[in-house]
């Protein structure tokens, strides 16, 4: 240790020594106790004192047969070490915990490993779509990695509409086996990983036909690999889809099949079955066959708060040991961290990363309560899950790929270099955008959810707990500067882009539009409202899960923990400054302006503005003055954001 800490920068054992909390602490607290910091480094001390897993040779200078051997290689020295380290004592909520915290996979595979699908989908999708037969036969296997599997769904020609996949699985009563085809080349599975060379099953999401009759999208569990060559099985066509961004160690493939058969009971029959006579018994409901997509995106929060972690710790530390430039003559250069533009830069990232656990933390805590009731039948919460790891999902992984790449281009020319790891870190995390439902789609069924949610608070219903706060706008207070008081605001914001939504929706379909022209119509606004709701939980949840989770904390990481929320309150805030200080009530502004197609309940709606181009040139006008008006109406909030943002943001 002592020889390690002597070859620490001058510069960055200053920034360390001036720490004013204790970092045991804080880890601690991140891990989720002592007991499991202590779990989680000696995972770490495992993995990382062996030496096989270090690079001889740096990735980029391998060609890409070189690099994915070298995948392979290090991926079964980490199962191997890794594997026997199964902890029955935790529940599936530390287990969880545990996992996102001890990433020792991100240290070991830059461009991620090609068992990575196996570990995550593939494991999970038997377990929740699995019969207990099923479950109990594959697990097994998939565990001690006598399979290695992947999950397909995704096709050349669909990806995102699911139900419009088009590889079939027909059921034939005679031999109790179903057939499956890739009738076009669009059927083609398409992205996988770990399909192209790795994986020897894998689960197949197709649209089975029992009885000549469509039994909807279900999975079934196929081999796709002979287990002794690796050659692909009679039927099975497969192969690699080419070099990507990122990922290329992933080794995602393509599959196609020409009457493959296999037995009936490899459909996965949990929560669907096909009899032996060919009778469809359907799930209690359709949606449950997408649950390993939930289970993903609120896992994705976690690697967004990992990978911006690594990324903004590897900015920070470089900006502690750069100096640059000469503002004060005959004086040394300062280091760059010093600049608060450069603080401007990293400091919303480490608030984002903090803000992202503990988000994923109170996600997988309602992820496991559904996930419970579900299997006893009841599918009450299931739909709110649903919008809320969407938006979560979509929201996190955008802004965690803007913040990874401000991070790049806050290292100057050093984080163009490979060598910086921030290309690859970008690479990684920008994929997230796409993978796991396509960001703009995941905003828009959180849309789905608040539109429903808007119509029943017009009728006086009650709705789910994440969006009840659109039913109290009426009650609520002015907002102000405190980091309540901004949540507050950004639920009037999310709350009037909803209704704005909603007013666009109805104006639309009086037109004559049909449901879904309107719904098209709407769907920039719809995505915003979605954004701006996603928003108001993430500030809520980091303030509010703060201020429960850290009251057995000491008063020194308590304020530093409070300054981050604070941080990222603001920085949001600001961000979002013109939607805060738009007025929402109608008295604010009139119809004068530019006649009710351009209000909504007191909210501005932007669609008509595009819509009516002969009203344009008035209408902009009349965007100056509802700022304006903003400006007044808010006056003393907003030079108080502008103090508060700038004294907060250099932290001790
Ligand atoms: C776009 C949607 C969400 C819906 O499409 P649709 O055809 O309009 O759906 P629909 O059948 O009409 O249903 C709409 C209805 O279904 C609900 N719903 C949709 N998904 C879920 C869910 N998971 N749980 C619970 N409910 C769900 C929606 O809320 C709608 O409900 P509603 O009708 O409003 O009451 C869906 O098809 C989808 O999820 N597409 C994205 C595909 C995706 O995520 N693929 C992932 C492939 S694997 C991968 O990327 C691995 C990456 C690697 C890694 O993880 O590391
Ligand atoms: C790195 C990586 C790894 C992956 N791994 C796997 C895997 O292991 N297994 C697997 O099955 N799949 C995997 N995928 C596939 C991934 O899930 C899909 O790419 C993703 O779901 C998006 O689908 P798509 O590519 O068809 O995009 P598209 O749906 O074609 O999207 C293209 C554009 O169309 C827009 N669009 C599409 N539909 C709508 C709509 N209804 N309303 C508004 N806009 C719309 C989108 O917003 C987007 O701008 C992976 C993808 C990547 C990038």
């Amino acid at each position: 240790m002592d020889a390690v800490n002597k070859v620490i920068n001058e510069d960055l054992q200053k920034e360390r020594d001036k720490c004013k909390f204790n970092v045991a602490e804080l880890t601690a607290f991140l891990d989720g106790g002592d007991k499991f910091t202590q779990k989680r480094r000696e995972k770490e001390n495992r993995v990382f004192s062996i030496q096989g897993l270090r690079d001889a040779v740096p990735d980029e200078y391998m060609s890409h047969k070189e690099r994915y051997e070298n995948a392979v290689r290090k991926a079964v020295i980490m199962h191997q070490t890794l594997g026997t380290l199964e902890d029955k004592t935790l529940t599936e909520y530390e287990t969880a915990r545990l996992a996102l915290r001890a990433t020792t996979s991100s240290a070991i595979f830059k461009e991620n490993s090609p068992l990575m699908l196996h570990y995550s989908m593939f494991a999970n999708v038997i377990e929740g779509q699995g019969d207990e037969k099923q479950r109990e036969y594959w697990l097994k296997k998939i565990n001690n990695m006598e399979i290695i599997g992947t999950y397909a769904q995704t096709e050349l020609g669909h990806g995102t509409f699911i139900r419009g996949l088009e590889t079939t699985a027909e059921y034939d009563p005679k031999t109790e086996e179903f057939v499956l085809n890739s009738p076009k080349l669009t059927a083609y599975k398409w992205w996988p990983g770990g399909l192209a060379h790795t994986a020897n099953h894998c689960v197949v999401m197709a649209h089975t036909y029992s009885q000549g009759k469509s039994c909807g999208i279900q999975p079934f569990m196929v081999q796709i690999r002979d287990l002794e060559t690796n050659m692909p099985m009679k039927g099975v066509k497969l192969g690699e889809i080419g070099a990507k961004l990122g990922f290329n160690t992933v080794n995602n493939g393509f599959l196609g099949f020409e009457n493959h058969r296999i037995p009936r009971d490899r459909m996965l029959m949990k929560n669907s079955q096909i009899l032996k006579d060919g009778t469809f018994i359907s799930s209690p409901n359709s949606k449950l066959t997408y649950g390993t997509m939930v289970y993903i995106r609120v896992s994705i929060l976690g690697t967004m708060a990992n990978t911006l972690g690594r990324a903004v710790t590897i900015a920070t530390r470089y900006a502690a040991v750069r100096r640059q430039s000469q503002p004060k003559p005959n004086e040394p250069e300062p280091q760059i961290l010093d600049y608060v533009t450069q603080q401007h830069k990293l400091f919303i990232g480490i608030a984002s990363s903090h803000a992202y656990y503990i988000s994923c933390f109170w996600l997988w805590t309602l992820y496991h309560r559904v996930t419970k009731e579900l299997a006893v039948g009841n599918m009450d919460n299931l739909a709110e899950l649903h919008a809320l790891a969407c938006c979560l999902k979509a929201t996190t992984s955008a802004d965690a790929a803007v913040l990874v790449e401000r991070c790049r281009l806050a290292c100057g020319g050093h984080g163009y270099m490979l060598s910086s790891n921030l290309p690859q870190i970008y690479a990684n995390v920008t994929a997230a955008n796409t993978y796991e439902g396509e960001n703009t789609v995941m905003l828009l069924q959180t849309a789905r959810a608040l539109v429903k949610a808007g119509m029943q608070v017009a009728q006086g219903q009650k709705v789910s707990p994440s969006m009840a706060y659109l039913a109290d706008q009426s009650k609520m207070a002015k907002w102000d500067s405190s980091v309540d008081g901004i949540v507050k605001g950004f639920q009037k914001v999310a709350a009037g882009k909803v209704a704005a939504c909603l007013a666009s929706l109805q104006r639309h379909t009086n037109n004559g539009q049909s449901a879904e022209d309107a719904w098209n119509l709407t769907s920039v606004q719809l995505v915003a409202a979605s954004e701006a709701h996603a928003r108001v939980i993430l500030l809520s949840v980091f303030k509010s899960e703060m201020d429960v989770q850290t009251l057995t904390l000491s008063g020194e990481t308590r304020t530093v923990l409070f300054q981050l929320v604070q941080l990222y309150t603001i920085y949001w805030a600001l961000e979002k400054v013109g939607d805060l200080l738009l007025p929402t009530t109608t008295t604010t502004y009139s119809v004068s302006i530019c006649d009710t197609a351009m209000r909504c309940d007191g909210w501005m709606d932007e669609t008509s503005l595009f819509e009516k181009s002969t009203i344009q040139t008035s209408a902009r006008t009349g965007i100056a003055g509802l700022v304006l008006s903003g400006l007044v109406y808010d006056s003393a909030v907003y030079p108080e954001l502008v103090h508060q943002s700038l004294t907060s943001w250099p932290l001790q």
